[in-house]
């Protein structure tokens, strides 16, 4: 399995553009199905998980035209929903979260889904308890297989109220495109409703669906018959550009990070300024200064700052981890507080190997002493254990003295395109070796 080797310390330079966001596309992938008409899909980044999940759509039976590197038109005209049933669908969406968003526009197409165990970070307990209690609000009954996955089956889906358990993102997502399919009005109060969703809800209004409430927790979904085809851009991936925020100040660098869409960030770029990092804005790009040292901001009492997840308009859990490694080069504490998973933040051991003083205060807290660059983090072989702490690893890699070898680069693979090549763009000493 390929490796990446990096040599620290290489001052970095020039310009880097976020791919189309992940979590994204794998929603937006997913409601090609809620249509027999043509969806012409754009800014699509070429990374693992979107890949599987084409291939699945295209062993459901879904026709697929690749227009250009990032651009794709697919037709769900004639769907195998018995493949559903097959050990393939089985084994390939099991390698992916994503995948657990096909059952959504499946039931409320063809009235039958399976929801197999997903893959995505194992990062603690992912439940699915959000997307089913949904679905069988909306009519579905279900039954759990031993093998571990859910077996969906409605003869009619119909409109109700449902407060969810917990603001779940994918579950949001498979409820609004169920409902858009049921006959009378859905009201999911408690629903995620970040950008991505957002995008997703548009896209279905513009397909002939109708949402309202985009972008709050109500939403109110009037389920129509049929649904047509669309066009869709999806949106630069947030979680590339606060990464490339944190890459460019551990590396004390300035770089340009192009077409962010920044409108759609939240609250993410004033979590990277409350570390003391400084950059600006022209038009949609950020500027990130060089700086040689960063100071963390205390709270008003002077307390320690404390970063933590929240969903939407909340700061994503998936930025602790770049959060956390940025923070141990800074001038100053932080704690970090990863309150969704609980086993994100393991991933410290390395960093503490790599010299870096963190406490780990239990498996949702680790405090962080910032160095303030007195010492170099040092060069180590580490294994990427998930997608985010993969990455976080790379950039610490990136800032430290020596040579670091990070294994179990898949990880990496699944949600950053090309990162090597996009990394020694900027002048980083990176390569992948087998
Ligand atoms: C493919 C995809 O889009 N994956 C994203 C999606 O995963 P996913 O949709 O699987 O995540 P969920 O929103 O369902 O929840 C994530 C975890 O947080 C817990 N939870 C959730 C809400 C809450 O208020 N409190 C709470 O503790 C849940 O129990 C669960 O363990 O959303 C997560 C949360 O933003 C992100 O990390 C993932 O990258
Ligand atoms: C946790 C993540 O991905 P997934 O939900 O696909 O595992 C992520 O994107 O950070």
């Amino acid at each position: 399995m390929s490796q990446f080797q990096v040599i620290g310390g290489n001052k970095l330079s020039g310009s880097i553009t976020p791919q189309g966001a992940k979590n994204e596309t794998l929603q937006i992938l997913a409601a090609v199905l809620l249509t027999k008409e043509k969806v012409t899909i754009s800014n699509i980044p070429d990374i693992l998980d979107v890949n599987m999940l084409i291939e699945l759509l295209g062993l459901l039976g879904v026709k697929i035209e690749k227009l250009n590197t990032d651009t794709y038109i697919f037709q769900a005209d004639d769907v195998n929903v018995d493949f559903l049933t097959s050990d393939e669908f089985h084994a390939k969406s099991g390698k992916l979260r994503g995948s657990v968003m096909l059952a959504g526009p499946m039931l409320g197409r063809y009235k039958r889904a399976f929801v197999p165990k997903p893959g995505g970070d194992k990062i603690g307990r992912r439940r699915l308890d959000t997307h089913i209690i949904g679905f069988q609000k909306l009519g579905a009954n279900f039954s759990y297989n031993e093998n571990g996955y859910y077996q969906l089956e409605a003869d009619e889906l119909k409109g109700t109220y449902m407060l969810l358990d917990e603001p779940s993102v994918t579950g949001t997502a498979n409820i609004v495109m169920a409902a858009a399919l049921a006959s009378g009005t859905t009201t999911i109060y408690n629903a995620a409703c970040e950008p991505y969703l957002q995008q997703l809800c548009s896209m279905i209004n513009r397909m002939g669906g109708k949402i309202s409430g985009i972008g709050s927790n109500l939403l109110v979904i009037e389920g129509v018959e049929t649904l047509a085809g669309t066009e869709h851009r999806i949106l630069p991936d947030m979680i590339e550009v606060g990464s490339f925020i944190g890459l460019a100040a551990m590396t004390q660098s300035s770089i340009t990070i192009e077409n962010c869409g920044i409108q759609h960030l939240g609250i993410i770029p004033e979590k990277f300024r409350q570390l003391g990092i400084d950059f600006y804005t022209e038009g949609d790009n950020i500027i990130v200064c060089e700086q040689d040292v960063y100071e963390i901001q205390s709270f008003m009492d002077g307390g320690v700052l404390t970063i933590y997840d929240n969903p939407w308009p909340g700061f994503t859990p998936d930025l602790l981890s770049i959060i956390l490694v940025v923070a141990t080069q800074a001038k100053g504490s932080l704690l970090v507080h990863q309150k969704m998973f609980e086993s994100r933040l393991f991933f410290t051991d390395k960093l503490i190997d790599m010299g870096a003083q963190i406490i780990l205060c239990d498996p949702h807290r680790a405090a962080v002493v910032g160095l303030g660059r007195q010492h170099r983090l040092k060069g180590i072989t580490m294994s990427s254990p998930d997608i985010r702490a993969g990455v976080a690893l790379l950039i610490a890699a990136l800032s430290a003295q020596g040579k670091s070898i990070i294994q179990n680069i898949d990880q990496i693979d699944r949600g950053y395109q090309y990162i090597d090549k996009r990394l020694q763009a900027l002048g980083a000493d990176i390569q992948r070796i087998s």
